[in-house]
């Protein structure tokens, strides 16, 4: 069903990754059977529906028991079977192999991993650092150093992909956005963030802005989608209410996927979206993220077994739930999440 839905302005097309257990064949040298790509076709790409109904591969326990802080680094387990193509030791290049237009400030960036064998090693929910060198005044190498979260599935082999938004001024942005085919980029990860540990939270609250959104992706894919080898029966309670808001309706990233998620799972994932500029016949929320919205969607103070993820740019954060520390580091709960009176570990900013 998405694999019919075309990106707004933008040849390409974006697909939930299996959710259906449906796989495209693409004409990517990159493809694998376990290709589960948000690339879908254009004129360029031939791409075939096929309805190969994929197979749960049982259990796949890979933090179970071994990771239940957030700050925990993420074990190697059975999961990772497949070669790990980055290091969190160590920057490396890899190879940009397309640029996809995504709307009018945003871009899909695939690069390529060593072999087709490889896969990020990226666990839910981590990022990576991408940096490049610049000369300091005084002819010493410094490096921009920023953070993104791949749009790619973790099982995905061979490739990665980041949607990245293009800043006028953005250093890193702008910086990615003038690269080339061919070109390479510096990037080292997992860098671990919240510890998804499957079955140990069943109410779920997002509340993101922008390209916020991607590490929530990341989560959501990791609870609904169905053809990944992890077990779903594990998550099969869990409820998800998303809250996303951009500047306009053309802003919003990954509309389509979000949408088919709340078709698919009309009672376990809900996402409300908000604009500051709204068009005519905006049916959504208008303005930022008050009081009243959080308490009228999210799961309360109270709720048993819940959590609430904020990503967003810093004053938003700021606003929700108030900035993290000096150095990255949760930092106090503040904000209009502080307020309404949730703990402090119910609340996890990306
Ligand atoms: C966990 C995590 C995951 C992220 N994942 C992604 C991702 O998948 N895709 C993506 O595009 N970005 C993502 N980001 C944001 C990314 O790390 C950079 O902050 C962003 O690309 C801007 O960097 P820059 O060097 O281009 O801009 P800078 O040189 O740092 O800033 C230049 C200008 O842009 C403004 N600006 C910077 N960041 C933002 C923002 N987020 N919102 C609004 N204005 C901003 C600044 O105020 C400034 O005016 C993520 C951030 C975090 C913390």
């Amino acid at each position: 069903m998405f694999a019919s839905r075309s990106v707004a302005s933008s040849s390409l097309r974006f697909r939930p990754l299996g959710m259906f257990g449906t796989r495209s064949t693409c004409s990517f040298s990159t493809n694998t059977a376990n290709n589960n790509s948000v690339f879908s076709r254009n004129k360029n790409w031939t791409v075939t529906a096929s309805m190969l109904v994929t197979t749960t591969v049982g259990a796949y326990f890979y933090f179970n028991g071994l990771n239940k802080g957030h700050h925990r680094a993420y074990a190697d387990s059975a999961a990772d079977e497949k070669p790990n193509a980055f290091s969190p030791q160590e920057f490396r290049a890899f190879k940009l192999k397309e640029v996809h237009p995504y709307n009018h400030n945003t871009s899909i960036f695939r690069f390529r991993l060593p072999t087709d064998e490889h896969v990020s090693g990226l666990h839910v929910a981590s990022c990576v650092f991408t940096r490049f060198p610049y000369k300091k005044k005084d002819g010493s190498t410094g490096y921009i150093i920023r953070p993104y979260t791949p749009i790619s599935h973790e099982e995905s082999q061979g490739y990665v992909e980041f949607m990245i938004k293009n800043y006028p001024d953005g250093k890193m942005s702008k910086h990615i956005h003038n690269l080339k085919p061919g070109d390479e980029l510096e990037i080292k990860g997992p860098i671990p963030k919240y510890n998804w540990d499957q079955g140990k939270v069943e109410n779920v609250g997002m509340i993101c802005g922008g390209t916020g959104i991607t590490p929530m992706l990341q989560l959501i894919r990791k609870i609904f989608d169905t053809d990944s080898k992890f077990d779903k029966t594990k998550d099969e309670k869990v409820k998800v209410t998303l809250i996303f808001t951009n500047q306009t309706e053309d802003d919003i990233l990954l509309r389509k996927e979000l949408d088919g998620y709340a078709k698919q799972f009309p009672y376990r994932f809900k996402v409300i979206y908000g604009v500051d500029r709204p068009s005519p016949g905006w049916k959504g929320h208008t303005g930022f993220v008050t009081k009243e919205l959080i308490q009228k969607h999210l799961p309360g103070p109270d709720a048993p077994s819940s959590v609430i993820f904020v990503c967003g740019p810093d004053p938003q954060l700021a606003a929700i739930a108030g900035p993290k520390a000096e150095d990255k580091s949760q930092g106090q709960l503040g904000g209009i999440l502080k307020e309404l009176g949730y703990p402090q570990d119910h609340v996890y900013k990306f």
